[in-house]
């Protein structure tokens, strides 16, 4: 049974059916409108040569308007002593994103969560996370799968079942509003990832399609 964070219970409003990430926010039309659907990390893109990038002091703009979510440092490919650096001008900051495996053990100590997103190409990619899974659960970092593969096959459904049976996942690809439901249940992921930003994910052509996901997995208060 995953901790959750007390936090979450407690201070969380259960108006979504699922845990769920939007990455590489940069406006503030976008944060506003998905804090107040009460998703529950938001990602902002803190590489400078990343389309998304979010300067420290758009941050600071953005999330003077924003309460009761948690924000994610996102970083592709920083080394962690620059991540930690850039961090000090981001007030704020709950979590942080990676990309590279090779970054995680020297961020494991930061006092913030960790998220390794993957970009998954094949279910043999999703085999050998299976392969690192308790790894990754006994230092709770939060696999979050991507992917520009637009539809999940029966076997990557099956994989990704058993990889959240092992640790905390995060699927971010193959998510599409009429088998949203059918997905959750089959791969028991602990949440979603959308996109936010200008580059939308595949599957997701706009923000009205991101916005139709969030509105089918709110919960009649
Ligand atoms: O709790 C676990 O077993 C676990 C397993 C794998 C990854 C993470 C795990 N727990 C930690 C978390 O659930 C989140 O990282 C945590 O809720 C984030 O909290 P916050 O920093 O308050 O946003």
């Amino acid at each position: 049974m995953y901790l959750r964070t007390d936090k979450f219970k407690h201070t969380r409003k259960m108006a979504l059916k699922t845990f769920v990430k939007i990455s590489q926010v940069n406006n503030l039309t976008d944060a506003r409108y998905c804090a107040g659907m009460y998703v529950n990390w938001m990602g902002f893109s803190l590489e400078e040569n990343n389309a998304n990038y979010l300067s420290p002091e758009k941050y600071k703009e953005i999330t003077d308007w924003l309460s009761g979510v948690s924000y994610v440092a996102e970083f592709e490919h920083s080394h962690p002593e620059n991540i930690l650096k850039t961090l000090q001008a981001y007030e704020g900051i709950d979590a942080i994103e990676v990309s590279q495996e090779v970054h995680i053990p020297m961020l494991l100590n930061t006092g913030k969560a960790l998220i390794f997103k993957v970009s998954i190409q094949s279910a043999e990619d999703i085999r050998e996370l299976i392969a690192k899974a308790p790894g990754f659960k006994e230092n709770q970092v939060t696999v979050l799968l991507d992917s520009s593969i637009e539809k999940l096959s029966e076997e990557m459904i099956s994989l990704i079942a058993d990889l959240s049976e092992q640790t905390q996942v995060l699927l971010g690809f193959g998510l599409d509003a009429s088998t949203l439901e059918t997905t959750l249940d089959q791969t028991g992921v602990y949440g979603i990832s959308l996109k936010g930003g200008t580059e939308i994910s595949p599957g997701l052509k706009d923000f009205d399609e991101l916005a139709e996901i969030l509105e089918l997995l709110e919960v009649e208060d």
